[in-house]
C-alpha cells in the first residue's frame, strides 16, 4: 500500500471508533419498536416524527413535537432489517412497508447516505410477507422488484413459486395473515405494564381517595423542622411516597456531572453474576460519598426523612442512572428474591427499601409503574419517591413489582439510594405478621 493510502486508513480506522456500530444501529431499533409496542404508536406516524397511539379507528397524540424529525427511507429500512434478520416479522412487516412506501416515492434520488434501495426494501419485504402466510402480497411485492430488476433470477423463481402456491389454494389470496407479537418471556405482566405506560403516570382517580394525602413531612427532625418536605402519600399498600423538591435544581445537575464520566451500560444481578440485558436499558454508576460533600448533605437528607440509617454498609452507594430514547427497566423487584443474589455480599441483608430520586424531567414517557399496585408516577423532577420493598416480617413484598417505562421523548435520570434491612432494627422493628 503506499503511504498516502495507509494514511487514509490508520485516520479512518481511529474516527470508526467514534461513530456508531452495528450494535448501536440495533440498539436503536430495538428501542424504536420497543416504542412502537408499549405506547401502540403507528410506524407511519413514528417515521415522520409524531407520536400517535392507535386504538381501532381511534387516533390520540400522546406528545406533540415542536419539530418535526422525520425518517427515511433508508432509516425504515434499517429498522426493518433488523427485525427481518431475527426472524421477527411482525415488526418488519410495518416497517418495511413504511420503508417501500418513501422509497416508491423518491425513487430516482439516490442520496450517499443510503444502504437500501427500493428494490431492497421490496425483496425484505416480499419475503417477510411470504414468512407471515401472505403469498399475494409477496407475490405483487415480487412482481414489483421485476419491473427494476427483469433479469433476478432468484425473485423470477419466487415469482413462479408464489404464483403456483395460489393456484394451488387461492384461499391464500385473500386470508389476511395474523402474526402474533413476539412475546418477550420476561413479561408475564405485559399488558398491565403498558396500560401503565400509556396513561404517562397520569392518576384520575387519586384526589378521590381520602386516605391518601399530602402534608409538610417533619418526621421530627431537626433538620425538617426548619425546612419540612412536602410528601405526597400516592399508596398505601405498599406504602409509596413522593417527597417534593427533595432536591434542587443545581443539586440535581451537580449529581448528574459527577456521575456523568463514570457512566456504564446497566447490568442486573444474573445467579452469582451481573449482566446486561435487554430488559433493562440505560447507563448507570456508582457515587460513593467521598467524591462530594454534598453526597453527605443528601445521605443526612434520607436519613430525616426515611428516620433509616443510610451509612454504608447499611444502604448502598448512591447509583446514577441515564436513560436515553427508548430506555426502559421492565417490570422488577429491587430486593434479592435469591439467596445467592450479589446482593446479599455487603452482609447488612435485604434492600428493605428504595429511595430513588428524578434528577430530570422527561418530555414524553419514562414514568415509574408499579404493576401489581396498579398505578404508575410520571418523573416529577427534582422529587423522590420512596417505598418499602420488605414486609417488617423481612419477606419480599411482591406487590411491590415496579418498572421504568420507556423514555418516548427527553433524557431521564434517577438516583436510587438503596437501604438494607441491617441497621433499621430500631428504626423499622420486624413483625411476625406477614401483613405487615
Ligand atoms: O426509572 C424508574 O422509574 C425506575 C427505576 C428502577 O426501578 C430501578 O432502577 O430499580
Ligand atoms: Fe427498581
Amino acid at each position: 500500500m503506499k503511504d498516502n493510502e495507509v494514511a487514509l486508513k490508520d485516520g479512518y480506522e481511529k474516527e470508526e471508533q467514534d461513530l456508531p456500530a452495528f450494535e448501536d444501529l440495533e440498539g436503536a431499533a430495538r428501542a424504536l419498536m420497543r416504542l412502537q409496542d408499549v405506547y401502540m404508536l403507528n410506524v407511519k406516524g413514528l417515521a415522520r416524527g409524531v407520536f400517535q397511539r392507535v386504538t381501532g379507528s381511534a387516533v390520540t397524540d400522546l406528545y406533540s413535537p415542536r419539530r418535526l424529525f422525520s425518517l427515511t427511507a433508508d432509516d425504515c429500512f434499517q429498522v426493518g432489517k433488523v427485525a427481518y434478520d431475527m426472524g421477527d416479522y411482525y415488526h418488519a412487516i410495518p416497517w418495511l412497508e413504511e420503508a417501500v412506501s418513501l422509497f416508491r416515492g423518491s425513487y430516482g434520488e439516490w442520496k450517499t447516505e443510503d444502504e437500501g434501495s427500493l428494490e431492497d426494501a421490496l425483496d425484505h419485504l416480499a419475503f417477510a410477507y411470504f414468512q407471515a402466510g401472505n403469498v399475494s402480497c409477496a407475490l405483487s411485492l415480487s412482481r414489483e422488484f421485476l419491473l427494476y430488476s427483469p433479469d433476478n433470477k432468484r425473485m423470477a423463481r419466487n415469482v413462479l413459486k408464489y404464483e403456483k402456491l395460489l393456484a394451488e389454494s387461492p384461499n391464500q389470496v385473500v386470508a389476511e395473515a395474523v402474526i402474533q407479537r413476539p412475546n418477550v418471556p420476561h413479561l408475564q405482566t405485559r399488558d398491565t405494564y403498558e396500560g401503565l405506560c400509556q396513561t404517562l403516570g397520569s392518576q384520575p382517580t387519586h384526589y378521590q381517595i381520602p386516605s391518601l394525602y399530602c402534608s409538610y413531612e417533619t418526621n421530627s427532625s431537626p433538620f425538617l423542622l426548619l425546612q419540612p418536605v412536602r410528601k405526597e402519600v400516592i399508596h398505601l399498600e405498599p406504602y409509596v411516597v413522593l417527597y417534593h423538591d427533595f432536591v434542587s435544581d443545581s443539586e440535581a445537575q451537580k449529581i448528574r456531572g459527577l456521575a456523568e464520566p463514570w457512566l456504564q451500560r446497566s447490568v442486573v444481578a444474573s445467579g452469582e453474576k451481573q449482566l446486561p440485558v435487554e430488559y433493562r436499558i440505560s447507563k448507570s454508576a456508582w457515587l460513593k460519598d467521598t467524591v462530594d460533600p454534598m453526597l453527605v448533605t443528601l445521605d443526612h437528607r434520607i436519613a430525616a426523612l426515611t428516620g433509616l440509617d443510610v451509612q454504608p454498609p447499611y444502604a448502598e452507594y448512591l447509583q446514577v442512572v441515564n436513560y436515553g430514547i427508548g430506555g426502559h427497566y421492565e417490570p422488577h423487584f429491587d430486593h434479592a428474591t435469591s439467596p445467592t443474589s450479589p446482593l446479599y455480599r455487603m452482609k447488612s441483608g435485604n434492600r428493605v427499601a428504595t429511595f430513588m430520586i428524578y434528577l430530570s424531567s422527561v418530555e414524553a414517557g419514562g414514568a415509574t409503574a408499579f404493576i401489581y399496585a396498579n398505578f404508575s408516577v410520571p418523573v416529577v423532577k427534582n422529587a423522590a419517591l420512596f417505598w418499602w420493598n420488605l414486609h417488617r416480617s423481612g419477606e419480599g413484598d411482591s406487590d411491590t413489582l415496579h418498572a421504568g417505562c420507556p423514555v418516548l421523548v427527553g433524557d431521564k435520570w434517577v438516583a436510587n439510594k438503596w437501604i438494607h434491612e441491617y441497621g433499621q432494627e430500631f428504626r423499622r422493628p420486624c413483625s411476625s405478621s406477614p401483613e405487615d
